[in-house]
Order: structure tokens, then sequence, then C-alpha cells
């Protein structure tokens, strides 16, 4: 027998075939992970994936031999999960091995260690001959002690770095022995504590002279027999462990299970009875549950329509059939209220994939889901991998969303990979949003998926009205803020009602520019303007992190007539502090919101109504439902559309009409005030009449006329090194590779070109750009060229990258 597999840092993370023993047949299937050592040379040992085994003699040279099974022996992967791993690579021109990784938590793949073991025949007490420097004398009194050390306990105990050389003489003088291990993670344990059964009487008199261990034994009581922990009892360690030694206490090893909390509650609500719109779109979603087929859906439903509802009545049924389900969102910081709604109806059905998990959290769950002890795996773009099996549906809400575009390697889009998992595991997938991508709704109108729709809010609740200020023309109440919003805030807040504020930081950056000479501080690494951070009074290239002090005078000519060209969030709080000193503000963009719970905290504030203004950026706009929110202002709303993207409009579209889907979600109306600098942008004919296919039809006509998605699938070769010549030397030599390969009718080529932003983090960036009009580019054929191109430029630190429909050009 023989088998296909990947390995982890060899062969490019391209399969290979090696023999297999017969012992070792029966203990392997595909999916699995084995550690392969070579037999030659220096015996390394890797990570590795089975891929499939089949029968074939031909002889193989054996230079790689399986060292260990992990798991023991059950696979890791699924096999529609390598279906699906094996269709990423091919579709997104990467490497098995990346899709594979991409597609196992850290926790599960990466914990290679070196132990150190003291050698069978150690001789005792006698001290052998090459131990004749004190390095290896303390080594192997370590090791006696101990037993079994990972080198990098032995390097911290001795406070040495690289002991290799002295452990493998030792080693090869039969002294100990070195080995690599994969020390799998295990659930997390804690010591909790209880009393000991029977309780003796007259415990005073037993502990009268250690008062504290009384304490101890008497807080222990007040718990009956329930195992708790030191922290809960307020009570230290060694109290406790004292009334264990004593035999009036014992330790319990409670196994954590690490279901994360969103952080947010929701008040409780009363019981919700389906609408008939939504009655009729779960209809559609479970008449076609009941077949047993593929199907993919899009639950176009306007902002406050009840999409939520939807999904989770339908994932009732999914899970009473036995089936289980992935629910993918954006971001999950940025979305408590939709995890906590599915947690209130899942309890511990559901398990939250939050990247602020540690490692070991993220195995427990990855651990859980695999033995089916939770039913529904929700988190971003990776929980598409997770490892259910009996798959019933995955829900991709907000698919407009560009989170779902993984913007490294592999370049994967969790809304498209959702689809492929859910057609190997033959599921639905329902995919929901008030504004669709544009490649999503020409899917559904050309009926490769089943639009379903949501026409109007829950409860008769109106569409908000929008309105546009023209800032040329409307006085000001501050630098960025129109008399009328100001009026329009200071209404509400009088009548005890909430608002929203977005300051789009896409495409804008808060910089500096000199009415004098004109100059702008830009990054001399990224060519970018450098953004003005009042608190810290520097500025900050937002690329790179690049810091430098802001003086207060131009950098060029010195002038100290400044104008800080827009305003970022920062500055528009202290805009509104001036205009509402009695209000505190809520502020929500990267800089308030780095730490854990960040997001939620604000959001729960604002729920709880500790104050009426939130002021953010695009995070303000994403699916969060507050019933007193009112009024969302916009203050610089046509910002973004100067971005130089194909997408710019759309994006722009999606996130003005999420941001007003805010405003009079309930029985209180609501109102949207867009301040805009240039009145006449198309996008806000749509945007007034709250017309999402009038803004589609339009755009649609010029993306066929230029060939952009969907009528075509874009490829982009990005070619980066520190030397600019060598970057568009390499871009210009992939171009006469590539163009002779396409035709008038499978695509064009574009570029080379210097990337939008051409210069980031001291990088030279070239684009190449092909539009597929049909067909597809040979993986093989790529991969060998950009290999020979990529080996003659070695010296220069040339970096090529392939994004399969990218989700900006820049
Ligand atoms: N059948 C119902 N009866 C009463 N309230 C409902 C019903 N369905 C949904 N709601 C409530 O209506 C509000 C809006 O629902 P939801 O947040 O799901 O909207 P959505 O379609 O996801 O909107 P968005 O796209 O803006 O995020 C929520 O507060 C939800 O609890
Ligand atoms: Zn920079």
């Amino acid at each position: 027998m023989q088998a296909e597999i990947v390995i982890d840092k060899l062969y490019r993370g391209e399969p290979v075939r090696i023999a297999l023993p017969d012992y070792l047949v029966r203990e392997l299937s595909p999916g699995c992970m084995v550690m392969v050592t070579s037999s030659k040379g220096n015996k390394a040992t890797y990570p590795a994936y089975i891929l499939r085994l089949y029968q074939d003699n031909a002889d193989i040279p054996e230079t790689l031999v399986i060292s260990d099974v992990l798991y023991d022996g059950v696979p890791v992967l699924s096999p529609s999960l390598l279906k699906l791993t094996a269709w990423m690579a091919e579709y997104y021109l990467t490497t098995p091995l990346d899709t594979i990784t991409s597609a196992l938590p850290a926790a599960v793949r990466t914990t290679v260690n070196d132990i150190v073991e003291l050698s069978g025949f150690q001789l005792h007490g006698a001290t052998p001959k090459i131990v004749n420097t004190s390095l290896r004398r303390s080594i192997l009194k370590l090791i006696g002690q101990e037993k079994k050390l990972t080198v990098r306990q032995l390097e911290k105990r001795l406070g040495k770095k690289d002991l290799y050389r002295a452990l493998s003489e030792l080693e090869q003088a039969g002294h100990l022995t070195l080995q690599k291990k994969f020390s799998s993670t295990k659930p997390r344990e804690k010591t909790a504590y209880r009393l000991s059964v029977p309780i003796p009487e007259k415990i005073e008199l037993i502990l009268h002279v250690a008062p504290r261990q009384l304490e101890a034994f008497k807080a222990l009581a007040t718990f009956n027999n329930t195992p708790t922990f030191p922290e809960t009892l307020g009570i230290s360690r060694d109290h406790l462990n004292a009334l264990v030694k004593k035999g009036l206490a014992e330790k319990v090893q409670i196994e954590l299970s690490s279901s994360f909390r969103s952080g947010f509650s929701e008040p409780p609500k009363p019981v919700e009875t389906l609408s008939n719109a939504q009655q009729n779109a779960l209809q559609t979603l479970s008449d076609a549950y009941k077949k047993q087929e593929f199907a993919t859906f899009l639950l176009h439903g306007v902002t406050g329509s009840g999409k939520t509802l939807v999904y989770i009545e339908f994932l009732k049924q999914v899970i009473a059939s036995g089936k289980t389900a992935i629910v993918l969102v954006p971001e999950i910081a940025l979305t408590p209220q939709t995890a906590a709604r599915f947690r209130h109806h899942f309890h511990d059905d559901i398990t939250i994939l939050h990247s602020a998990m540690s490692d070991h959290e993220k195995y427990d769950a990855w651990h859980n889901l695999r033995l089916g002890k939770t039913k529904i795996a929700l988190g971003a773009r990776s929980s598409v991998f997770a490892p259910l099996d009996n798959l019933g549906a995955i829900i991709v809400d907000e698919e407009h969303d560009g989170a779902y575009k993984q913007d490294r390697n592999p370049r994967y889009q969790g809304r498209d990979t959702a689809i492929m998992r859910a057609m190997f595991e033959n599921a639905l997938c329902v995919l929901g949003t008030a504004t669709p991508s544009f490649e999503s709704y020409h899917n559904a109108l050309n009926g490769k998926y089943t639009l379903i729709t949501l026409p109007e809010r829950i409860d008769g609740a109106k569409m908000p009205e929008i309105k546009i200020i023209w800032m040329r023309e409307n006085p000001k109440a501050s630098r960025s803020i129109s008399e009328t919003l100001y009026q329009a805030i200071k209404t509400r807040l009088e009548k005890n009602e909430q608002v929203i504020l977005l300051q789009n930081r896409r495409g804008f950056a808060g910089s500096v520019f000199c009415l004098d000479c004109g100059n702008t501080p830009s990054c001399k690494f990224c060519n970018i303007p450098l953004v003005y951070h009042s608190k810290e009074q520097h500025l900050r290239c937002h690329y790179c992190g690049f810091v430098t002090p802001f003086t207060d005078a131009c950098n060029a000519c010195a002038s100290k007539n400044l104008l800080y060209k827009s305003s970022g969030t920062e500055r528009i709080e202290e805009e509104l502090n001036l205009l509402f000193p009695d209000e505190l503000i809520l502020r929500m963009d990267v800089d308030t919101t780095s730490s854990k719970d960040a997001h939620a905290k604000i959001l729960k504030d604002f729920q709880d109504k500790k104050s009426k203004i939130l002021l953010g950026t695009q995070m303000v706009a994403k699916g969060l439902d507050f019933p007193d929110v009112t009024l969302v202002g916009v203050l610089m709303a046509d910002i973004g559309l100067n971005i130089p993207d194909f997408r710019a409009s759309e994006r722009l579209f999606s996130l003005l009409t999420q941001v007003s889907g805010r405003a009079g979600r309930s029985s209180k109306s609501g109102e949207v005030l867009l301040q805009v600098f240039n009145k006449d942008a198309d996008i806000f004919a749509s945007l007034l009449k709250g017309s999402y296919t009038s803004f589609f039809e339009q755009e649609m006509s010029t993306r066929k006329a230029l060939h952009y998605p969907p009528f075509s699938k874009l490829v982009k070769f990005e070619f980066s090194s520190p030397d600019e010549k060598k970057a568009e030397e390499a871009s210009a030599s992939w171009a006469d590779i590539l163009r002779p390969a396409l035709t008038s009718e499978t695509g064009i080529l574009l570029g080379p070109a210097p990337a939008g932003m051409a210069k980031l983090k001291g990088l030279y960036r070239y684009h190449v750009l092909v539009k597929l009009f049909s067909g597809k580019l040979s993986p093989a054929f790529l991969h060998q060229e950009l290999n020979e191109l990529s080996m003659s430029y070695r010296k220069e630190k040339l970096t090529i990258s392939i994004d399969v429909d990218p989700q900006n050009l820049l």
C-alpha cells in the first residue's frame, strides 16, 4: 500500500507518495495526522496529513517513514473537509498544505516538542566519562531528577540556549534520548476542593490552633458537597491543601468547559411569533431542507426585517432532525448581539468560536464539535471548517461583508467556501443580508441561488427617512457637524432617545495639510498620509505603525497655518463634548476596542443607556439592534467614493444602507442625516429611494461594459521587493509569460502597474491583473512558471502572491 500525503515544510506543501508498512495500513485512513521522519541525513521529523491510501506496488524510495500516528488514528479532517481543502487549493491557486493548515486550529497541529529523556540503560551512580563539562553534568543531573523534559524547559532551567550540540553528544554516548513528540493538547483541568465525608465532630477542637484552616473548612461547608475552586471560596490553596493533608477535605479535578460567552446579554424579550413574511421564508427553507439536497438561498431582507429569527427557527428544525449546523458572522466581536441571541435559543448546543479564545479554549471547542458534544458552531470565517459531522445547514449572515475574505494566504472567501462545503455535505446554505454582494445577487437573479425576500420591517416599523445635508450650504455648528445635524441630535437627547454617528474612515486619513505650502506629512515607508492622534500628540502610519511626534508646525516649511484635512473619530468626540457638555459620548473605533471585551462593553453601556450618543467607524454599522435609536448621522457620507477600486460605490452603498438601518427599528420612527460634499454623486439617488435594486441595475451596466465581476473573474498577482526595479522587472516578465495564454475569448491582462499603495512596510509592490471571461488558469502551469520566476529573483527577496477574486485592488 501507498499513501499520498502532504508534509508541513517539505515539497512546498504539494502532495507526495510514500510507501506504507502493513501494520500501519490498518491504523490509517484519509484525513489522519501523522509524523514523518526522514530516514536519511538529519532524521528530522515533520507533521503530515494523509490525503488518500491506495494499492500500488511500484517502488518508491523510502526516504520518509511514518514515525507516529497522532490522535490515535482518528482523522483530523473528515472526507468532506478533505474535499473542501482540495477544492480550495485548486480554486485559490495555492497548495493543499496551506488550505489544510487553515482548516485546523493551530492548537491541533503545531504542538511539537523536542523531548529529552534519560535513556533506559543509565548506570546508576557511575559518572560517565563523557561528562567532562559542567554543562553536560547539569543536563544529566536535571534529566536524572525529572526523567523527561522538553529542550525548551531544559534551556530555561539552565539559563542557556543552543543545547543541541551537547544533547546530541550525550545521546550518541547513550546517556539520553532526544525525540520529537507531538504533545496533543488535552482538555484543561483545574483543582477544586470539597469536604471529605464523614465530617468529624468537634471540628473546632481539631482546628483550634489553625484558625485559617478552620475558616477554610467553614467556607467549604457552605458549598455542601460541591467541588469548589479556591477563588470562589476566597481561600488560599495552602490552607485548603493543609485540610487535604489532615484528611478533612479532598481535591477534585474538574474539566473546564471553555464555552465562550459573548459578554453581552439581552434584556429578556417576549416570545416572538414569526411574522407572515418570516413564516414564508422559513417554509421555503424547510421544504428545501426536507429534500436533503444541496441548495443555496439568498435571504434578502431589509434592515430590521428579522432575519436572525428566521435562521434560528430554521436551525431548530435542522437540530431536531439530528443534524448539525454552522453559522458564520463577519466579525464576532462586532456582533455580540447576534451571538447572544443564538446562545439564548440554543444554550449549550452551540459553540461560539471567538478569536480572543486561548489556544486551549480553541482546542476544547474543536474537540467538542468533533465529538458531537455541541451541534452548532458560530464564528467568523474560519468556522466554515468546524469539524462537525452530519452537517445539515450553513448560515452566512451579512454575506456582503468584506471580512469574509482572508487577506493572507490562503486568500479564500469564507462565503464561497461555505457554499462549497454545503455542496460536499449535501447541506443547505443560506446567505442573508440587507445589501447583497453583487456576485450573490447576480447569482440569485440567474437562478443559481433561490431568492427569498423580506421586504418589510418587523411589526410594521417604517424604514427610516434619509436626508442629504450639503455641507457647502449648511451652516456649521462645529468644524465637522452641521447646524441641522446638531439640532437633530439635540431634539433626540431631549426625548431621551439615542443617536448613532458614523465617521467613515475607509479611504480617508485624518491627516494634516499645510495651508501655506500644501504639504501633507506621509509615511516614509508606505508613502501614504500619516494620521494625527490628538491624545498622544503624534502622527501615526495606519499601515505599518510608524510614529513621529507632531509639533504643531509643518515639517516642510514650519508654518503653523495647518488644516486637519478631515477629522477622525477622536476629533469629532472633542467637538461633541463641546456641543453637548452634559452628555457622555461612547466612542467605538480601533483605538477604543483593542482589549478583549471592549466592543461588548461599549455596546452594553449603550444598551443600558449610560450614554445616548454612540460615535464610531464602520464598526457601528454592523447588525446593531437598539430600539431607542431614532437618529443616525453620517459625518462625511461621500468619503469612500474616491478610492481607486471598482467596488468603491458598492461598498459605500452598503455601508450607508447598513448604518441607516440602525435607526427606527421599533415603534419610534427613524431619521438618517447624511452630510455630503458632493451631493450629485450617483449613489445618493438610489439611497434616498431606499432601493437596492435600482442601485444594483445602475451599477451593473458599468460593470458589464468594463468586464468587471460578476461579468469576469479577477486574479491578482502581486510582486513585492525592497528593490523597486526588481519588483517592476519581475512583474513585467510575468505579464509576458501570461499574456500568450489568454485570448480575446478567455480574458485580458492589465498591468503591470504599481499597486494603489505602491510602497508598504518598506516593500515596493507591483500588480498584474487578469480578467477571466471563461475557463480558468491552470494551477500546474502557474506554479511551475512562478516558481521559476521566484528562483531567478531569490537574491532580491521577491515575494509573489496570487489573489483569486481579490477583495481590494489597492
Ligand atoms: N416575529 C417577531 N416578532 C417580534 N419581534 C421580532 C420578530 N422577529 C424579529 N424581531 C425583532 O426585530 C428586531 C430586528 O430583527 P433582526 O435584528 O433579526 O433584523 P435583521 O433582519 O437581522 O436586520 P439587520 O440586517 O439590520 O441586522 C430584533 O429586535 C428582533 O428581536
Ligand atoms: Zn507606514
